[in-house]
């Protein structure tokens, strides 16, 4: 029996973290080894020629998943019909700038994407937003899909996710295979908290084997707090320093980790991911905020009930305070 082949946006495909993305969702990365994929490959037309460029490799590399791929400059073809959409388009941060810096350059792109998703994109469409500043230009987006359901627009935190579960497989001497329940809480930006006061190995508490690996608990902590914390919300700019540009093939895999996760389910424990929040952990209602989240029936589902101490809810509050701050700037330069 033939399978209908999924249809899968992805914007900014000419870029850094486009060429990185198409190739491993060409070869079933997302979807899986029995689904056939069609790429629609958005770009402005300076990029056009380098997405045109991805898209005569892809035919080179023969993959028997890939059923068509077209380039387009505008956004209402390049959404029609689509099933998917990774919307990474946008300017990346350079040395030097935060991502508060980059919402009224970007913000102008998310709303007409978000209208082309409302006017012609599939029922079933879901989508992430890895273009910074991630969270915000997925409100953006949402805002301007009013037929679409919000859950569907989500953003990409699953980058500082792994970036945790790395950092701390690192300490433990451990694989991060062996690591569940870490939480990315809040922006993708330098306020987010990684937390761990959940996480698990084996059944044993992370916080009690970061003690027991470290020295004991006061170390834990403080190497919780002056060490893990600010390395994995600053990865980002460490990348930009020693690499002299802004990540790429992590984002691109982390970026295909929650695509995988949210079609197919996840398997062990929760995940990260930036959606629309509900009201749940003192997070305002509507923000794109990042959660412990599981994927159940194709839905991402925010995890409940967890007990959240002092420091982490001080920290939830400032990061959540932060996407409120870029919700109002948004909304004072009309863009939501
Ligand atoms: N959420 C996350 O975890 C991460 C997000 N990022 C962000 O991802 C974005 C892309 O990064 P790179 O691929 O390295 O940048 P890049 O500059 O290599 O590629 C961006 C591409 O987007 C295209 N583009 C710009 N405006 C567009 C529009 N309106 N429609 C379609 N395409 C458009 C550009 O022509 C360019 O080819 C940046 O905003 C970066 O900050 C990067 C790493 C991690
Ligand atoms: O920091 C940046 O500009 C790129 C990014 O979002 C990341 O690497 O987390």
């Amino acid at each position: 029996m033939s399978v209908k082949p999924v249809t899968i946006t992805i914007t900014g495909a000419g870029g850094q973290i486009g060429y990185a993305l198409l190739f491993r969702i060409a070869s079933g990365a997302i979807l899986g080894p029995d689904v056939p994929v069609r790429l629609n490959l958005l770009e402005i037309p300076q990029g056009v020629r380098a997405a045109e460029g991805a898209a005569l490799e892809l035919q080179d590399a023969a993959f028997p998943l890939l059923h068509q791929v077209d380039v387009y400059d505008d956004a209402t073809p390049a959404f029609a019909g689509s099933n998917l959409a990774l919307l990474v388009g946008a300017r990346p941060r350079t040395a030097g700038m935060e991502r508060g810096d980059l919402l009224a350059a970007n913000g102008g792109i998310f709303g007409p994407q978000g209208a082309a998703i409302n006017a012609g994109a599939a029922d079933d469409i879901r989508v992430v937003v890895v273009g910074n500043p991630a969270n915000t230009n997925a409100l953006i987006a949402a805002s301007h899909a009013p037929d679409v359901p919000a859950e569907r627009f989500t953003a990409l935190t699953r980058l500082d996710h792994n970036r945790a579960l790395g950092q701390l497989a690192a300490t433990l001497g451990t694989t991060v295979g062996t690591l569940r329940d870490v939480t990315i809480w809040g922006n993708h930006s330098a306020t987010q908290f990684p937390d761990v006061s959940h996480a698990t190995i084996d059944g044993e508490t992370v916080p009690a084997l970061l003690a027991a690996r470290l020295g004991g608990v006061d170390v834990a902590r403080e190497w919780l707090v002056d060490t893990f914390i600010p390395r994995v919300a600053k990865r980002g700019a460490e990348i930009i320093e020693v690499r002299g540009s802004s990540s790429v093939a992590s984002a691109a895999s982390a970026a295909i980790d929650h695509m995988r996760d949210w079609v197919q389910g996840t398997q062990h424990g929760w995940t990260s991911a930036a959606v629309v929040s509900d009201g749940s952990y003192g997070a305002p209602e509507g923000l794109v905020s990042s959660f412990p989240v599981e994927s159940v029936d194709g839905e991402w589902r925010i995890v409940q009930g967890l007990e959240v101490d002092a420091f982490a809810e001080h920290r939830i509050a400032a990061s959540v305070g932060e996407l409120a701050d870029e919700r109002e700037a948004v909304r004072s330069l009309g863009l939501i």
